[in-house]
């Protein structure tokens, strides 16, 4: 279902991600090589935007900058309504624990710990409490899909497709602001990435995630609430 969401790229307010003018360059050579452009763009609480474009147009860089695991060289990025430049390293860490969540092309599970382990190990990582955060994990991987006897296994005992919802279970289990997916289809075949983009669109609205997709695959677009498209590191809509 599309809902009705502005389709400006220029930032609003009330957004909780924003990219102003970004401009990022990598190394090469004598000359630098611009991966992103002056590239603008506002994602809204409860908005699935969806970013197409050929092979090394600059998706995977602009998530990176909209992570914070790079900087820009120019412009600006906020989330949740926070100036991510005017951050120190320590403060932008703890922003991407807390308000980024990440989900990666391969599900990076570690191969020792059950579906709700894994989950888990956020808490741990936060110094939060395990047996609070053991019901909350619980109906996160239910939410996703996974029955009780699914969340006690180990991932080498679930499919892709079952990696893959823990990985996004495991993505909104801080109650992140901003979601950013790479690519979490490409290791699926077609009706598995559907369901698995279905999801996303679901959890985006559940969960009030402004949440950004990176895909290849054309045929998964539909489910977006916009689609826009990179080429030569300018986004643009589609
Ligand atoms: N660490 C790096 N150092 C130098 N150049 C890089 C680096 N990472 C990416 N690039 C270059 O920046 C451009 C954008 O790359 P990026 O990975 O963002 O593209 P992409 O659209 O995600 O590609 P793909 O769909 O193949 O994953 C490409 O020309 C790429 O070669």
């Amino acid at each position: 279902m599309t809902r009705n969401v502005p389709s400006s790229q220029e930032p609003r307010s009330g957004a909780a991600l924003t990219l102003e003018d970004v401009t990022l360059t990598y190394p090469d050579g004598d000359r630098p090589l611009t991966a992103l452009d002056a590239v603008s763009l506002a994602v809204a609480p409860g908005e699935l935007v969806a970013v197409a474009g050929p092979s090394g147009s600059g998706k995977s860089s602009l998530l990176a900058v909209a992570a914070t695991l790079l900087r820009p060289g120019a412009g600006r990025v906020t989330v949740a309504g926070r100036d991510t430049a005017r951050m120190t390293d320590r403060e932008r860490t703890a922003l991407r624990r807390e308000r980024i969540g990440i989900v990666f092309q391969q599900a990076n599970l570690l191969p020792s710990l059950t579906a709700e382990e894994q989950l888990l190990a956020v808490t741990h990582l936060r110094g939060g409490r395990v047996r609070e955060a053991r019901g909350r994990a619980g109906e996160l991987l239910e939410s996703v899909g996974l029955d009780a006897a699914k969340r006690r296994r180990r991932p080498h005992r679930l499919s892709g497709g079952e990696r893959q919802r823990v990985n996004i279970a495991r993505a909104l289990f801080g109650g992140p602001a901003v979601l950013l997916v790479d690519e979490p289809t490409s290791a699926l075949d077609h009706e598995r990435g559907e369901r698995v983009v279905e999801l996303l669109a679901d959890v985006t609205r559940r969960h009030r995630t402004a949440t950004v997709l990176v895909t290849h695959d054309r045929a998964l677009l539909g489910r977006a609430d916009r689609v826009l498209v990179m080429r030569d590191g300018r986004l643009a809509e589609a």
